[in-house]
């Protein structure tokens, strides 16, 4: 992770090093990027970047400061050094200022020789660069100034909606924090954010984090990354504060660490074992001489060593010998069992890889400490898997996680093997929040071939673009490509990775598409008036459109602000397809007039348009739009109904809220907060 600088770009060895550079005696990170460190010194290591990405109010700077108190990094904020330039009446002041305006970005020389300065006067040797890089001309601006690219690059990946209301709260009286220009920063987010987010993505140094929750929880999710970093890396010793706590996954991960290195050991042969020379009878032969043996000693009363034991039933398991395996384990006494993890597993796996589960478990019931390792979990998960069992292997997975034991490497390809089996979505995408690369690969070599249902259920849950890609390689090695599931997964996944141009590559090459090949690329292009292109174009080709194409053109047309689009499209859907409406293109509709402000004509669809009572996404369609336009009356109708149909959805309470002291209603917004309170929601 940490190297030494061997050459420096041109821009850089023109910068002139500031007066603390050359009377530091100790190792200074700025003399990495000043001319003087040509001259090589043997203390002299380039400084450990980390990049902080997420759109705005996703909650990077509350995130970088839980950062710096437990990891002692330097916490730079790109946005908050541009806000200091504005202050001090810079030369560029004026423009910045202009640019935050807008939203937009302000150019990258000018972001990054405030970065570069900054690193420079620090002491410090760990950065945490926030809200930076924000386009790929940004990113290249600076590897091509700083002469370095990140090691680690956390993203907060937040949805639209809670950052809106997270920056609308934030009072701290920035110029940028108002709805106007949150949309700007969101379409600007959308249009040049995501090409950096996927570029380190594909080199494996993205780290996505969840940024629903509370900070201490997203916390949670952080903390593993840095404090992993300290067992690669003697140099970036993580200075963990002394008033943190240790919590139990890191002291899993030390563990593991431990654990695995440690506790199962390798199957040296025993005395038993050389005395009978296997080489000379076959290994079955050999095998059955030691267990008959080992039984006759047994019977004598001899005590028999525990790596005896193990190493037997390692060899039973290579040898796939079960029948001897159980008989080893006749022989161990009971009480050694009970207390020696190591043979217990190793016992617990040759009953799995038999199939025969019911021992199995039973031995995993009575095994001690079954918390310290993941060998015994992956083991009977296995065995559930290779029984096509995948509800039970799912669930043991599940329970694994309940337990606090920390999957590891060989965890995943069981267990994508069950969600495969199951064909469950939503199972995978839990799954994959864990996944790393080579564990895919791993799966392809251990000689599982997954099908076009597993596949396509794989790809709907991956979360990495860099193993869409894999995949995606894979499956055109495999020749099944132009499967019409696996190529409507595929265009979905990259639609979600915001890789449309290989969305669309695919779509236009297809041999051939389906309903679902259409409803994917139109909701892939649900943010522009391509959907609706996509639309005619489906029609032309005479394909059906169906209940879920309406959603998504529906749902493009309210992104967009398209009225009369959405309500010509809405009347060629019931009339021309005798398409009934469904509780979906009803909040549709209502996203429709609300979203452009219509909120009347939204709220006449709820009393007087729908064919049945209103649901929680219509109301909140509504809500939201009211909250977006200021409109207070219906905003609490709306509220009402959703306070009824979601009684434990704060976010309810909070936009109530806002829609209140929005307009000045102190004592309304204190009345919600304490509704809340009293439901026990946090306010
Ligand atoms: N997990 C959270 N839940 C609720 N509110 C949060 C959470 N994290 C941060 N916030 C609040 O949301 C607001 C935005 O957070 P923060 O300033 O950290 O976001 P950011 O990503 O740095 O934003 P920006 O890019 O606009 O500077 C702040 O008022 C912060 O207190
Ligand atoms: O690298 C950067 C960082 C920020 N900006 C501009 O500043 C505002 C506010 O940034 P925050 O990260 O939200 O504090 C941002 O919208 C940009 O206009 C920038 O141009 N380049």
């Amino acid at each position: 992770m940490w190297r030494r600088v061997a050459s420096l770009s041109p821009l850089v060895s023109r910068s002139k090093p500031s007066k603390l550079s050359q009377e530091a005696c100790t190792f200074k990170i700025w003399e990495s990027f000043s001319s003087e460190s040509q001259v090589p010194t043997p203390s002299k290591v380039a400084p450990f970047i980390t990049f902080v990405l997420g759109g705005p109010g996703s909650g990077k700077g509350t995130q970088c400061a839980k950062i710096v108190e437990e990891f002692g990094f330097t916490h730079i904020s790109a946005g908050d050094l541009l806000r200091r330039e504005i202050a001090s009446n810079s030369a560029y002041g004026s423009v910045i200022l202009s640019t935050i305006r807008e939203g937009k970005i302000v150019p990258s020389q000018v972001t990054v020789q405030l970065i570069r300065k900054e690193m420079e006067s620090s002491d410090n040797d760990k950065f945490l660069i926030d809200g930076f890089p924000r386009s790929e001309e940004n990113r290249e601006a600076f590897e091509q100034i700083i002469g370095r690219e990140p090691n680690v690059v956390l993203f907060f990946d937040c949805p639209e909606r809670e950052m809106v209301k997270r920056v609308l709260n934030r009072n701290q009286g920035r110029v940028d924090d108002n709805i106007d220009t949150i949309k700007k920063r969101l379409e600007i987010f959308d249009e040049l954010n995501w090409p950096v987010i996927n570029h380190y993505s594909m080199t494996g140094k993205l780290h996505k984090i969840d940024a629903v929750g509370t900070v201490d929880d997203i916390f949670e999710k952080v903390r593993p990354i840095f404090a992993a970093l300290s067992f690669h890396t003697a140099k970036l010793s993580v200075c963990t504060s002394s008033k943190s706590k240790k919590n139990k996954k890191q002291k899993q991960l030390h563990q593991n660490q431990n654990t695995n290195s440690l506790s199962f050991p390798k199957s040296t042969p025993t005395p038993l074992i050389i005395y009978h020379k296997p080489s000379a009878q076959t290994k079955l032969q050999a095998l059955d001489a030691v267990v008959k043996d080992l039984e006759a000693s047994v019977d004598k009363g001899v005590n028999v060593d525990t790596q005896t034991f193990a190493s037997l039933l390692e060899i039973c398991y290579q040898l796939e010998a079960m029948e001897y395996g159980h008989r080893v384990h006749k022989l161990i006494p009971r009480s050694l069992l009970r207390r020696n993890v190591g043979l217990s597993s190793k016992l617990l796996r040759l009953y799995a890889a038999s199939g025969r589960m019911e021992e199995a478990h039973k031995v995993f019931d009575e095994m001690p400490k079954r918390d310290a390792s993941a060998f015994a979990w992956n083991a009977l998960i296995s065995g559930y898997a290779e029984l096509g069992l995948y509800e039970d292997a799912m669930a043991l997975y599940f329970q694994m996680e309940e337990e606090g034991v920390e999957p590891d490497r060989f965890t995943f390809p069981r267990v994508l093997k069950a969600c495969g089996g199951i064909g469950f979505i939503q199972i995978g995408e839990a799954v994959h929040r864990h996944v790393a690369l080579d564990i895919f690969r791993q799966m392809f070599d251990e000689g599982y071939q997954p099908d076009s249902v597993s596949i396509s259920t794989i790809l709907a849950a991956v979360q990495s673009l860099q193993l869409v890609v894999q995949i995606h390689g894979w499956v055109i090695r495999m020749g099944v490509e132009w499967n019409l599931s696996i190529a409507n997964a595929l265009i979905a996944a990259y639609s979600k990775h915001h890789e449309l141009n290989r969305a669309r590559w695919l779509f236009s090459h297809m041999p051939e598409r389906d309903v679902v090949t259409w409803n994917t690329i139109i909701s892939a292009h649900s943010k522009s008036r391509e959907a609706l292109l996509y639309f005619d174009q489906m029609e032309k080709d005479g394909a059906l459109p169906d209940s879920i194409t309406f959603v998504s053109i529906l749902s493009a047309c309210a992104n967009l602000g398209l009225v009369k689009d959405g309500q010509r499209l809405y009347s060629v859907m019931k009339n021309r397809y005798r398409i009934s409406p469904i509780m979906e293109h009803y909040a549709c509709m209502v996203n429709l007039y609300g979203r452009s402000g219509r909120i009347k004509e939204a709220y006449g669809i709820v009393t007087d348009g729908m064919e049945f009572e209103a649901g929680p996404t219509v109301w909140g369609a509504l809500l939201y739009a009211c909250y977006l336009h200021g409109n207070v009356d219906i905003g609490v109708v709306a509220a009402e109904k959703l306070f009824d149909l979601e009684p434990d959805n704060e976010y309810n309470f909070e936009l109530l809220m806002m829609i209140y002291g929005n307009v000045g209603r102190l004592e309304d917004v204190e009345r919600v907060r304490l509704m809340m309170m009293e439901r026990g929601l946090d306010s």
